[in-house]
């Protein structure tokens, strides 16, 4: 990809014309904020110091989360760059508690997102990099549109996607490695929150090794869309601006029948990249994903649904079993589409254990982005075994 397909193909960051209500008309007033997480030394910086330095015409502020091991590990430093001259950046330090995004991003992290918006005018989107050794759950969490933060922060951003950086390298290594027994590891979090998956250094590793982790990243996070690239180099309109939290986007994404297409000269074949649906079960390290097809629901099944939702987010139990008997049981990320037997359709997002149904009008999607044949649900998680599946089929059918 050269910097000239760049410029050929800007990606319109602030679009959203939707009639729809919520989330999408919410976007079209606010600015964009993308997460970009994914584990140490995966080339999270290089993506946005490239983003920072590149010319495609949009000012892009980001959040960066030094953690080093120097003195100003607690300092954080806003980037604002021009329109102009990308590589001229004013600069705010914003002292924080420590040097972790992921806990303190609901005290002092909120403070300094509040303060680099009262420059609301000078840019288009936000960029948050994490730590790497942040779960990238409870941050996008703060950016959801829950009443706390409509009365907020949500005045003037939404949350535009969550994008993981995957080291090619060492990828499958960290993935084992961070495991704890008891717990999931925080890259298999990253990977499973993800909207978006680049796997990155992909210079570095012969093709077999490409494929077997992202095998693996298929296993975790069959819905992520997902690009190799060399030092983060990709078309912005892959990561920037895509709406991952509306209801259009979900379902653009399931009128989609071709597999995402890899960035770089890697082209695949599609053998390693159709994160094949057949093997939703495979477990590794703890998280697996489950994806049920969902057929008319009548308004009893719906509630029934809202009712299993709530009990396997909130309290990590099935319905009607206590919570010891599902121990494990752990949502990080679902999404889906449901039709009511009123001929209405519902879209489900959610992240970890906050969730929302929205109704979207058929016809005008249809007009828009073209409405799939049959509902879906898809969770991604801990303990989604036979049980599970078994429990929630027999509400939907
Ligand atoms: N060969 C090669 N090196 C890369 C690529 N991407 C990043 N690097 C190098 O990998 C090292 C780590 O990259 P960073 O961008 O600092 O990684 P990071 O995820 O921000 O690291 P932390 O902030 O420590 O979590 C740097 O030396 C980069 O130059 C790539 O695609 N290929």
């Amino acid at each position: 990809m050269s910097d000239g397909d760049e410029l050929d193909d800007i990606p319109t960051l602030i679009e959203t014309q939707s009639s729809t209500n919520g989330p999408a008309d919410a976007a079209a007033r606010t600015v964009p904020l993308t997460i970009i997480t994914g584990f140490l030394g995966a080339g999270k910086s290089t993506l946005v110091r490239r983003i920072l330095t590149e010319r495609h015409g949009y000012r892009i502020a980001v959040i960066m989360n030094e953690f080093g091991d120097t003195a100003d590990i607690e300092a954080k430093t806003i980037n604002v760059s021009s329109t102009e001259d990308p590589t001229q950046q004013s600069q705010e330090f914003l002292e924080l508690a420590n040097g972790c995004l992921c806990c303190s991003i609901k005290d002092t992290g909120i403070a300094a997102i509040e303060r680099l918006m009262q420059r609301k005018g000078s840019f288009d989107h936000i960029l948050l990099e994490t730590t790497g050794l942040a779960d990238p759950g409870p941050i996008a969490s703060v950016f959801w549109q829950n009443e706390e933060f409509a009365m907020g922060l949500g005045k003037d951003i939404h949350l535009d996607g969550v994008v993981c950086v995957v080291d090619a390298v060492f990828g499958r290594k960290q993935m084992k490695e961070d495991h704890a027994a008891d717990s999931i590891g925080e890259s298999l979090r990253q990977i499973a929150c993800a909207d978006v998956v680049l796997l990155n250094k992909v210079d570095l590793v012969p093709t077999e090794e490409l494929q077997a982790v992202e095998d693996i990243i298929g296993s975790i996070n069959p819905v992520a869309a997902f690009y190799r690239t060399v030092k983060g180099e990709i078309n912005l309109k892959h990561i920037i601006g895509i709406d991952a939290y509306t209801s259009r986007s979900v379902l653009q994404k399931s009128s989609q029948t071709e597999p995402p297409v890899c960035e770089h000269d890697h082209r695949h074949d599609g053998s390693a990249l159709d994160h094949d649906h057949s093997r939703t079960h495979y477990e590794i390290r703890g998280i697996s994903s489950m994806q049920v097809s969902c057929p008319s629901l009548s308004p009893f099944q719906m509630a029934k649904l809202d009712e299993w939702i709530r009990a396997v987010l909130w309290e990590n139990r099935l319905p009607g079993q206590s919570s010891d008997d599902s121990k494990k049981l752990e949502i990080l990320r679902c999404k889906g589409m449901v039709f009511l037997d009123s001929g209405k359709m519902s879209v489900l997002q959610g992240v970890r254990n906050l969730y929302e149904f929205a109704e979207v009008d058929t016809e005008e999607e249809a007009d828009a982005s073209g409405i799939p044949d049959a509902g879906k649900l898809v969770f991604i998680g801990r303990g989604l075994d036979d049980r599970v599946r078994q429990n929630l089929e027999d509400i939907l059918q």
